[in-house]
C-alpha cells in the first residue's frame, strides 16, 4: 500500500513517489497474472515455485523468500524453491524431522538451524492443501547479524507480496496434485478434429489458432515445441506473436495476413524466422486460412499450421551456393561445359548447355538443347566427316571424345575448336558424357605457323627435305596403287656454287639460291612438288610424267635460270644447273632409292661437265 505522505515532502516528491508505487504495483500485477497462466496451464511445479520464490526477492531485496514442501509419510521436508540460500542451510533443512510443519516447535527449529547461516526467520506461513492439510512452508527470512528492519514487514506492498506468493504456491501445489489426463482434456479450442490435430502434431508441425478480433492466439504443444518452449510457456498474445518474428521479416507477415483477411488471396502462406525460447532464429512456414467471416466479410477466425523449415532453407541455400559456384564457373571459364545423355535407345541429347555455347558454335544454349543436330549446321563442310564418324562414334558408346575441327558460324571467322568428353555409365544403361568444347584458333594458328616452320626452307621458303620425302612418299604410294602412272624425280645442284660464295660473298649466294627457287617455282605445275634438300642442292617430284617429259622440264629449267641471272652490282651473276633425273614407277623399290639414283645421275653430269643433265638408268634404279 502507498505510505502516507508526510507533511515536509513537496508535491513533485510525492507525485514522484506514487508514479514508482504505481509502475511497481502494474509490473507485480503482470508478474502475477503471467504466474497464474501458467500455473493454469501446469508447468512443472519447481519451476512455478521457484518462478514465485525468485519473483519475490526481486519485489523484496531485503528479504528472501523459501518454499518447503512437507512430506508427511516421510516426515521430512523438500527443497520447493530456495533462491539465494546457502546450500549447506537446506540440507540441514532436507535432513531435519517434522512431525508437524504447523507448529510453533518447528518455528524455532528452523529459526536456530538458519541462525548460523546469517539467516533470521521473520515469517512462516503454512502452505495448506484444499483438503486443509499442511502440503509445505513459505518461509521469509532476513539475512545478516546487523538489527533487522522492521519497516519493510509493515509495509502493505510487502504485505500483498506475500500473500500473493502464499496464494499463488498454494494454487501450484494444488495443481500439481491433479491427474495429467484430467488437465489435457478440453483442449485445443476450437479444433473439431481432435485425431487430426493429434496426427497433424505428430508429424512436427505446430497447429495455431487466431482469434481475428481480439488478436488472441492459441499454440498448439508441438507449435510450441517447434519453438523449444513447454506447453505451459508462452503468451496468448499477438503482440507476443508479432515480437517473435524476426524484424526483416515482420512486415512482409503483416502484409500478408492483412492482403487474406481482405480476401485478396486464398490461402495465406508465408516463410520467415522466428525467434525460439534460447534466442536463436528458425526458419518456418506458416500456411493457414480465415475459417470464420461476420456478414461484412471481415475475418473472425484463422487457423493454420507451422513447420520448421530451417534445414530445408539451409539445403536449399546450400544447393543454391552449388548451383551459384557451378553457373560462376561454366560462365567465367572460356568455352562450353556441357552434359550430353545417350539414353540405351542411342538418340542423344544436351541436358546442360553453358553460356560458352555462343562464343564456341555462335549457337545459344537453348538452341542447343533443342536439338544438338544444330551444330552441324555450323561445323567446317571439310571437317564434316571427321566430327559426324566421332559423333557416330560416341551414340555407339565411345570411351572418350577428343576431337579438333572448324566451325564457321554464320558471319563469323573459321575458328578451331576442341571438344573433349568422357563418358558415365548410368545402371539403366544410360550414358552421360560430360565434356568441355574449347575455342583453339589461336592455338591453333601458332600450331599451324610451327607446322609451316617445320616444314619450309626458312631461306627460299620452299619445302624442307623433311617434306618434300612426305610429298614423295604421298607420290610413290598412289604410283603403288595405281592411282597414278610413273613420276620423275630430279635432283638439281647449282655448278661451282661455292665460287660465288667465295667472290662474292655468303650473302649473294643466298640471293641466287632464293632466285633460283623463285625460277624453278614458276616451272612447277600445281601437281609438281620442289624442295631444298640442303646446300645448294634442290629436289624436284614432276607427277605422271615418263623420262622424255623430264628431260623436256629439265632443259627449259636449265635455259630458264640461264636467261633470267641475278644482277649484282650492275652484273650478271651467271651459274648453271646440273641435274640427274630417275623414274619413279610402281615396280620402284621405294621414294628414297629413286631419289639416291637421280643423285647418283647428278653426280655424272658433274662429272661429264655440268650444265647439263643425266638419267639414272632404270637398271639403276632398284625394283621392289
Ligand atoms: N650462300 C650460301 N652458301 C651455301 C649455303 N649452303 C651451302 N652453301 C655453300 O655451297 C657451297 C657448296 O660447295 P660444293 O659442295 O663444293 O659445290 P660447288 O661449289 O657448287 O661445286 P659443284 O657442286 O661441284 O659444282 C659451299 O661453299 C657451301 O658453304 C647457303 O645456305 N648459303
Amino acid at each position: 500500500m502507498m505510505p502516507e505522505p508526510t507533511p515536509n515532502k513537496d508535491a513533485a516528491a510525492v507525485a514522484a513517489e506514487h508514479n514508482r508505487d504505481c509502475d511497481f504495483a502494474r509490473k507485480a500485477l503482470a508478474f502475477n497474472h503471467l504466474t497464474l497462466s501458467y500455473i493454469a496451464r501446469g508447468a512443472p511445479l519447481d519451476q512455478l515455485l521457484d518462478r514465485i520464490a525468485s519473483g519475490f526477492s526481486c519485489a523484496t531485496p531485503q528479504r528472501m523468500l523459501a518454499i518447503f514442501l512437507f512430506d508427511a509419510q516421510a516426515r521430512r521436508m523438500r527443497i520447493g524453491a530456495a533462491p539465494r540460500m546457502a546450500p549447506a542451510f537446506l540440507a540441514e533443512v532436507t535432513a531435519l524431522e517434522v512431525d508437524d510443519p504447523d507448529t510453533p516447535g518447528f518455528w524455532s527449529g528452523l529459526s536456530a538451524l538458519g541462525a548460523p547461516y546469517g539467516l533470521r526467520l521473520r515469517e512462516m506461513l503454512p502452505l495448506r492443501s484444499f483438503a486443509g492439510e499442511v502440503a509445505g512452508v513459505l518461509v521469509v527470512c532476513a539475512e545478516g547479524q546487523a538489527a533487522v528492519d522492521d519497516s519493510v514487514e509493515r509495509d502493505q506492498g510487502y504485505r500483498d507480496s506475500v500473500g500473493a506468493a502464499v496464494s499463488m504456491a498454494m494454487l501450484a501445489i494444488e495443481r500439481s496434485l491433479v491427474p495429467v489426463h484430467v488437465r489435457v482434456k478440453g483442449e485445443p479450442p476450437g479444433m473439431a478434429d481432435e485425431r487430426m490435430a493429434l496426427a497433424i502434431e505428430g508429424s512436427g508441425t505446430g497447429i495455431w489458432d487466431r482469434n481475428a478480433v481480439t488478436g488472441e492466439m492459441y499454440y498448439s504443444r508441438g507449435w510450441k515445441a517447434i519453438l523449444g518452449y513447454e506447453d505451459w510457456e508462452l503468451s496468448s498474445h499477438l503482440e507476443d506473436a508479432y515480437q517473435r518474428i524476426h524484424p526483416d521479416d515482420l512486415a512482409y507477415v503483416q502484409e500478408t495476413v492483412r492482403q487474406h483477411f481482405e480476401s485478396r488471396s486464398d490461402n495465406y502462406q508465408v516463410e520467415h524466422r522466428i525467434r525460439c525460447r534460447d534466442g536463436s532464429y528458425k526458419w518456418i512456414c506458416s500456411r493457414g486460412k480465415v475459417v470464420a467471416r461476420d456478414a461484412q466479410g471481415n475475418a473472425l477466425r484463422m487457423i493454420g499450421t507451422t513447420t520448421d523449415i530451417t534445414e530445408i532453407k539451409s539445403l536449399t541455400e546450400k544447393l543454391a551456393k552449388s548451383s551459384r559456384m557451378l553457373d560462376y564457373l561454366t560462365h567465367e571459364i572460356p568455352g562450353m561445359v556441357f552434359q550430353f545423355k545417350v539414353p540405351p535407345d542411342g538418340r542423344g541429347y544436351f541436358t546442360y548447355v553453358s553460356e560458352g555455347a555462343r562464343e564456341t558454335y555462335g549457337l545459344t544454349p537453348q538452341q542447343l538443347l533443342e536439338s544438338p543436330t544444330v551444330i552441324k549446321s555450323v561445323i567446317h563442310p571439310e571437317d564434316m566427316p571427321l566430327y559426324e564418324a566421332a559423333r557416330q562414334a560416341v551414340l555407339a558408346g565411345a570411351s572418350h571424345w577428343i576431337l579438333e575441327f572448324r566451325v564457321m558460324p554464320p558471319g563469323q571467322c573459321v575458328r578451331w575448336l576442341r571438344g573433349e568428353a568422357r563418358p558415365r555409365r548410368l545402371a539403366d544403361g544410360t550414358i552421360l558424357w560430360h565434356g568441355f568444347i574449347s575455342d583453339i584458333s589461336q592455338s591453333k594458328a601458332i600450331e599451324l605457323e610451327l607446322q609451316e616452320f617445320a616444314l619450309t626452307d626458312y631461306l627460299t621458303q620452299l619445302p624442307n627435305r623433311r617434306h618434300f620425302m612426305q610429298r614423295l612418299l604421298e607420290e610413290y604410294n598412289r604410283i603403288q596403287r595405281g592411282i597414278a602412272g610413273t613420276a620423275a624425280v630430279l635432283m638439281c645442284d647449282l655448278d661451282h656454287f661455292k665460287r660465288i660464295n667465295d667472290s662474292l660473298g655468303h650473302a649473294v649466294g643466298d640471293q641466287v639460291l632464293k632466285h633460283f627457287a623463285g625460277v624453278l617455282m614458276s616451272q612447277l605445275r600445281k601437281t609438281d612438288a620442289a624442295g631444298r634438300l640442303g646446300g645448294e642442292e634442290f629436289a624436284v617430284l614432276l607427277a605422271g610424267v615418263d623420262l622424255q617429259a623430264a628431260a623436256e622440264f629439265a632443259t627449259r629449267l636449265q635455259n630458264c635460270f640461264a636467261g633470267q641471272p641475278l644482277w649484282h652490282d650492275g652484273r650478271k651473276v651467271e651459274v648453271t644447273l646440273s641435274i640427274g633425273i630417275a623414274l619413279m614407277q610402281a615396280d620402284s623399290a621405294g621414294q628414297e632409292q629413286v631419289l639416291r639414283a637421280s643423285d647418283d645421275a647428278l653426280y655424272r653430269a658433274k662429272e661429264r661437265g655440268r650444265n647439263r643433265f643425266e638419267f639414272a638408268p632404270l637398271a639403276c634404279v632398284p625394283r621392289g
